[in-house]
């Protein structure tokens, strides 16, 4: 309830600072975590997640992500949004790992609500969106990614993508398998899923799990080149042949969007998960000292 009406708030008190700011002509909009810019080419918004100090998507994050694009996509003008990262060398550590470490179930139940929501409307938005991916980008960070219509990736072997949830003792749930199936193929998903694959940029070039790889400092101005390539498709037909390739899988899970939930609580919820979790984020400090 509390963060239903904290959402209203943010987006009223947004569009109204939108407006403002489209009479001023400065076309930008921001909360805490998420930075939107409508300069540059006619129709375009860039979206920068501004998390640090890795972009983990926590439940403020998530929140203020997902009513962010329900924005642009009320926004009639915005035809396509570039998504990138303000922080350097990560694009998204994936989901916050304290979200689902030492909580209650029903923290963990509106966590993955929330997961979803940002998911679904991610993955069937009408908008063209390009991925600018300019640092690492493991597991919730790659979903963010599929979810793109084109992955754009910084050539920097410092950086992988993949999903790696198998490392953490955790598993991917079937919405993102699905969509690493219908972006990779089935084998190569069965095989990196298992072993929890993070792919160096020239592997997840190879695999497909990206688009294309530039040098750093050319990521942003090739998101462009291709957003403009995109924005010369007529809307409709482009909005009709994305919905086909797409409506199973986001269908697949919106009928069972309450049973997911309860799936995801259980596991999550489970000493054995826990304690892995556990673990994972002692070995994440260690790496520190
Ligand atoms: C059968 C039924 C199944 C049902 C479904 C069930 C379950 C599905 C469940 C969940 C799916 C989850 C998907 C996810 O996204 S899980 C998250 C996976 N993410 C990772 O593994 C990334 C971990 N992080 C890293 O590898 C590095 O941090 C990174 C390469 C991103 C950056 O490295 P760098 O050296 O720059 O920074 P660090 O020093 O490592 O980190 C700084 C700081 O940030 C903390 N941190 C890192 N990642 C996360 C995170 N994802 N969430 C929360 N916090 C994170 C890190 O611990 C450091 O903290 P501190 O020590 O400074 O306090």
């Amino acid at each position: 309830m509390a963060l239903a009406a904290a959402r209203r708030l943010l987006l009223h008190a947004g569009s109204r600072l939108g407006r403002r700011e489209a009479v001023d002509g400065a076309r930008r909009f921001a909360n805490k975590r998420v930075l939107v810019e409508t300069e540059g080419p006619a129709g375009v918004a860039v979206m920068k997640l501004r998390n640090p100090p890795v972009n983990s998507l926590s439940l403020e994050c998530l929140t203020e992500f997902t009513i962010s694009l329900e924005k642009l996509e009320n926004d009639k003008s915005i035809r396509g949004v570039i998504l990138t990262s303000e922080c350097p060398g990560i694009f998204s550590a994936g989901l916050d790992l304290l979200e689902m470490y030492g909580r209650n179930p029903a923290h963990y139940a509106e966590y993955w609500k929330n997961v979803q929501e940002l998911w679904l409307r991610l993955y069937t938005s009408n908008m063209i969106l390009v991925s600018a991916i300019n640092g690492a980008s493991p597991a919730g960070g790659c979903l963010l990614a599929l979810c793109c219509d084109y992955r754009v990736m910084a050539d920097n072997p410092k950086y992988t993508i993949g999903l790696n949830e198998s490392l953490l003792g955790i598993v991917a749930p079937f919405w993102f398998k699905d969509m690493y199936v219908n972006t990779i193929g089935h084998r190569e998903a069965e095989r990196a899923l298992q072993l929890g694959t993070l792919f160096p940029p020239a592997e997840a070039l190879k695999v497909g799990v990206v688009d294309e790889l530039v040098p750093e400092d050319k990521v942003h101005s090739k998101a462009r080149s291709v957003m403009a390539k995109w924005l010369a498709i007529p809307d409709h037909s482009r909005q009709l042949t994305k919905n086909m390739m797409r409506k199973a899988t986001a269908d697949n899970l919106i009928k069972q969007r309450e049973a997911d939930i309860q799936n995801f609580t259980s596991f999550i919820s489970k000493d054995s998960i826990q304690k892995s979790l556990h673990m994972y984020l002692e070995k994440l400090k260690q790496k520190k000292g």
